[in-house]
């Protein structure tokens, strides 16, 4: 079930220092920029075909379903989320909480309802999170409005029937800084069930050596406040549910680095005694990772599997699960850091 000890020193490894401490400045360079690494598209084109089915899918969910949209969660100009709501009235519904990605410098919830078709197809209310990206907002403002938004939710519905918490790369982490989250400031305790981590990056200090994400992090000090896999082996953190589950994935085609990153987050969490699991998603990259989340078929073709690895109810949001494994075709099942049966 382990197999990974030795592994996940930030800072060790066989020469001394992690991985990326060695590489040229052109490598670290690719590595954190997903889109050279896609291999069905161009990195351009990867980029647009992105942004066009988060906009259609986005299209599509305010057109069909319930919603509320442009809810203010705080009293900044960004401080909004869209709610879509399932078609069944259900006093407490579970919610999915939905934070998108971009490098902390583009992105935003009117691209980025990917899931929510099937989703509130399942019972599952979803909220897609708007923050303000740089250079307007800083890392520290979007984590504290992330937190806001999540306290909004928790207060405008107190019977949720639980609060999943969804990010994609920047977004994943921002939804793992609420793994540090100091709830009791906020004066009230979200419903938190689970994390479902999507090709994040969980320690920043490399981000810093890179041109396009330079202006984000300017010290050490920054980079390692922001950094969920630095808090949480200095100073593990428990749940506050103890049945809060987190999945960590990471595409196949994803570079070393974003491995590196989520199988450290992975080990981390693991030993810090959260119930979390692993999963390298077969053949999909950053992107493609997130559209396999606007089709349907995956949640109803895959509901056994889902059974399998959460042990959860089949009307769960952790139906969430199958669609990122939707491409799985039992070969990487077992593999790196996948915790069967947990
Ligand atoms: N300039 C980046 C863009 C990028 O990383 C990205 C784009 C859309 C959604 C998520 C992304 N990555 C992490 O937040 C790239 O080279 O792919």
């Amino acid at each position: 079930m382990d197999g990974m000890d030795g592994m996940d020193d930030l800072d060790g490894g066989p020469e001394g220092g992690a991985p990326w401490k060695r590489m040229s400045k052109e490598e670290l360079e690719n590595q954190y920029s997903p889109s050279r690494w896609v291999v069905r598209l161009g990195a351009e084109e990867a980029l647009r075909t992105y942004s066009q089915i988060g906009n259609e899918a986005t299209k599509r969910a305010q057109a069909t379903g319930r919603n509320l949209l442009d809810v203010p969660y705080g009293d900044g100009e960004g401080e909004k989320l869209d709610i879509y709501f399932p078609e069944a009235v259900s006093e407490g519904l579970p919610f999915l909480v939905f934070f998108h990605g971009g490098y902390w410098q583009s992105g935003s919830k009117d691209s980025s309802a990917f899931m929510v078709g099937p989703l509130t197809a399942q019972g599952v209310a979803v909220v897609i999170v708007a923050y303000d990206v740089a250079p307007k907002g800083t890392l520290d403002q979007m984590v504290a409005q992330v937190t806001q938004s999540i306290v909004f939710v928790q207060k405008q519905y107190p019977g949720n029937q639980g609060i999943y918490l969804c990010g994609h790369s920047a977004g994943a982490h921002l939804a793992a800084m609420m793994l540090l989250a100091n709830w009791t400031k906020h004066g009230v305790t979200p419903n938190l069930k689970g994390f479902f981590l999507v090709s994040g990056i969980y320690d920043l200090e490399p981000v810093m050596h890179t041109s396009e994400n330079a202006s984000l992090l300017t010290t050490l000090e920054d980079a390692q406040r922001n950094s969920p896999q630095w808090h949480l082996k200095t100073a593990p953190t428990q749940p506050v549910d103890p049945a809060c589950r987190i999945l960590v994935t990471v595409g196949q085609h994803d570079s070393p680095e974003f491995h590196r990153q989520s199988r450290e987050l992975y080990q981390t969490l693991r030993r810090g005694g959260w119930k979390v699991s692993f999963e390298e998603l077969h053949d999909v990259d950053h992107f493609e990772i997130l559209w396999n989340l606007t089709q349907k078929d995956y949640v109803l073709t895959q509901v056994p599997l889902q059974e399998t690895i959460t042990g959860t109810s089949a009307h769960s949001p952790l139906l969430f699960v199958p669609l990122f494994i939707s491409s799985w075709d039992g070969s990487t099942r077992g593999g790196v850091g996948s915790v069967p049966g947990e």
